[in-house]
């Protein structure tokens, strides 16, 4: 049975309703600030709730804290105020347990092959190399890489690196997959083709998925909800549910809706770039 666990907070009365609609949800932010040591206050007060199996992308300008709001979900920081919750299943109470984080730098160790990359994250907790061979080559069949398990990094184009970097995210099988703008290093082809993979990805996992994207473009093709933040500290400015035919493909890309949602959405994300420089 899941159960959520709470973590650093200082408020923590929660009305009985709100509390039983939780089991719905994969994460929830309320009243949450970030204040970091050198005064910043890169958040807040940020109110967020998603629901499992939910893709949402956060955007925001440079600085608006979207970053921050991953790294409290993942446990790799505190907030300064407010509740943190997680889903969580029973033996997963230990900081990151069924999150997976991908970042925009691969951040693969080129001294070993992809294979025992992608195996990282359970050797790291302890399951027998054997397993963790066959866990890892599932996971890199599941991102289109089976036959590159043997290469190196330095082998590997920027989508493939991608590709080993989102495998050792979901190795684990996570039920939360944290993306911090995983594809925007990679021209547009790789980017739109990696795209879709993730799509199909989700489809068939059904992964909760935060994605944080500067694309107004990239965020309403991939996601259920774009959750629009303002300049920092960063707060809610806009959520706009994206609603339209599944699967989403090619036809979506240049559909009038799909023009139409990118305009609203570029309508609600301009007073948070009201009074900075563009230059
Ligand atoms: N460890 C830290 N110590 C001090 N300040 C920090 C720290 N991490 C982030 N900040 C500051 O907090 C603010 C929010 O940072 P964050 O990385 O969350 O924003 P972001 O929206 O993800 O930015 P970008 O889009 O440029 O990646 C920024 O002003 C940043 O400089």
């Amino acid at each position: 049975m899941p159960r959520h666990v709470q973590r650093v907070m200082t408020e923590s009365r929660t009305a009985p309703a709100v509390e039983a609609s939780l089991t719905h949800l994969a994460v929830s932010l309320r009243g949450v600030t970030k204040t970091y040591d050198n005064g910043v206050m890169a958040l807040g007060p940020f109110d967020l709730a998603v629901r499992k199996g939910e893709f949402i992308s956060l955007l925001g300008p440079s600085g608006c804290g979207k970053s921050t709001v991953l790294r409290l979900i993942a446990e790799l920081g505190a907030p300064s105020s407010g509740t943190v919750r997680v889903a969580r299943h029973e033996g997963e109470a230990q900081p990151g347990h069924g999150i997976g984080f991908v970042f925009q730098e691969p951040t693969l160790m080129p001294w070993a092959n992809v294979r025992e990359n992608v195996r990282l994250p359970l050797k790291l907790g302890g399951v027998p190399k054997g397993e963790g061979r066959a866990r890892a080559d599932a996971a890199l069949a599941s991102v289109g890489l089976a036959d590159f398990a043997d290469a190196f990094p330095r082998e590997l184009s920027g989508g493939m690196k991608m590709r080993v970097s989102l495998a050792r995210a979901l190795v684990t099988d996570p039920d939360i997959l944290l993306m911090d703008e995983p594809f925007a290093a990679l021209d547009e082809i790789t980017r739109f083709r990696l795209n879709n993979d993730l799509l199909t990805l989700w489809r068939r996992l059904r992964k909760t998925v935060i994605f944080v994207t500067h694309s107004v473009f990239e965020s309403v093709y991939l996601s259920q909800r774009v959750v629009v933040m303002t300049a920092r500290p960063g707060r809610i400015q806009a959520d706009i549910r994206i609603e339209t035919v599944e699967p989403r493909g090619e036809e979506f890309r240049t559909s009038t809706a799909y023009s139409d949602y990118c305009r609203r959405v570029s309508a609600a994300l301009a007073p948070s770039y009201s009074g900075q420089s563009t230059l």
